[in-house]
């Protein structure tokens, strides 16, 4: 596994300054946000429900004007560009993909056809041709149930179909928006584990996570977002040794329950 010590993002990764969003005229969310994904490195982001983490993956994949949010403050570079403005295609084509939240696949469409629809920007028919190949060797359950209709796969399937569809793109910076959301311990296992993969094969990795466990456990850095606003961050190691975190996130401390605050209030 590479556990070399990430390079600073720079105009290799992603990198978010300062980042303020909005919804309708009134609604913050996101306050000024800082985060980085060096390139070849997992990064987590954590936080309870409507902590802001989606926002922020919509922000930085061009989807935030489909919910009616917007960037008022801040940028977010790519490889030293900005992606501020650019349109869901266009983020994918400089290299960033994506799976949403509740693993939105084509349900009535086959396994094979879901993948073809994830490459559809390819145009060369070889690209395609190898990134089905490399996504049906890193799920080889995927190879089995090509003519099945993906709405008749396990949940874990699904969310394995979701990822494989993000990755015909040959992605070189991967969002993952809660990929373990509602899935098994020993899938998410699983989906840990190819987590990993995916990072070893040199592709950056941007993990949003209620499950901290998970998270902290394949990831190299780790974010903590709480109301919109960003409360801890560090290598994961160190996280996964912070006692805030452990008590509240980790379900480490009996207590835990007792003294977390309502809603979300998550510890700063
Ligand atoms: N289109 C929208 N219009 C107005 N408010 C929104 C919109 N989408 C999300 N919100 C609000 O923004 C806040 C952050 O939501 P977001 O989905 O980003 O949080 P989250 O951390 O991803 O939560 P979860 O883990 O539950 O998905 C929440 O209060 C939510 O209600």
């Amino acid at each position: 596994m590479n556990r070399q010590p990430p390079e600073p993002a720079g105009s290799g990764g992603l990198v978010i300054r300062d980042l303020t969003v909005r919804y309708g005229r009134a609604i913050t969310v996101l306050r000024s946000v800082d985060l980085e994904v060096a390139a070849g490195t997992v990064v987590a982001l954590m936080g309870v429900n409507g902590a802001g983490k989606t926002t922020l993956a919509r922000a930085v994949t061009g989807m935030l004007p489909f919910h009616s949010g917007t960037v008022v403050g801040g940028d977010i570079t790519w490889r030293g560009r900005s992606l501020l403005g650019r349109k869901p295609g266009q983020v994918v084509r400089a290299g960033v993909s994506q799976t949403l939240e509740g693993r939105r696949i084509f349900a009535e469409l086959t396994v094979d056809q879901n993948l073809a629809v994830g490459g559809m920007s390819r145009r060369n028919d070889q690209a395609l041709k190898d990134s089905r190949t490399r996504v049906l060797d890193l799920f080889p359950k995927l190879r089995e149930r090509l003519d099945q209709r993906a709405g008749y796969l396990s949940g874990g399937e699904q969310q394995m179909l979701a990822l494989g569809r993000a990755l015909m793109q040959s992605p070189e910076l991967l969002v993952l928006d809660e990929p373990s959301l509602g899935l098994a311990p020993i899938i998410v296992d699983q989906i840990r584990e190819t987590i990993g993969t995916i990072r070893d094969a040199g592709t950056s990795v941007l993990l949003i996570e209620q499950n901290a466990m998970m998270a902290l456990a394949v990831s190299d850095h780790g974010y903590i977002l709480s109301h919109g606003a960003v409360t801890k961050h560090g290598p994961s190691s160190e996280l996964l040794a912070d006692p805030d975190i452990q008590s509240f996130y980790l379900g480490l401390d009996e207590a835990a329950d007792e003294h977390a605050p309502a809603g979300n209030g998550a510890p700063a």
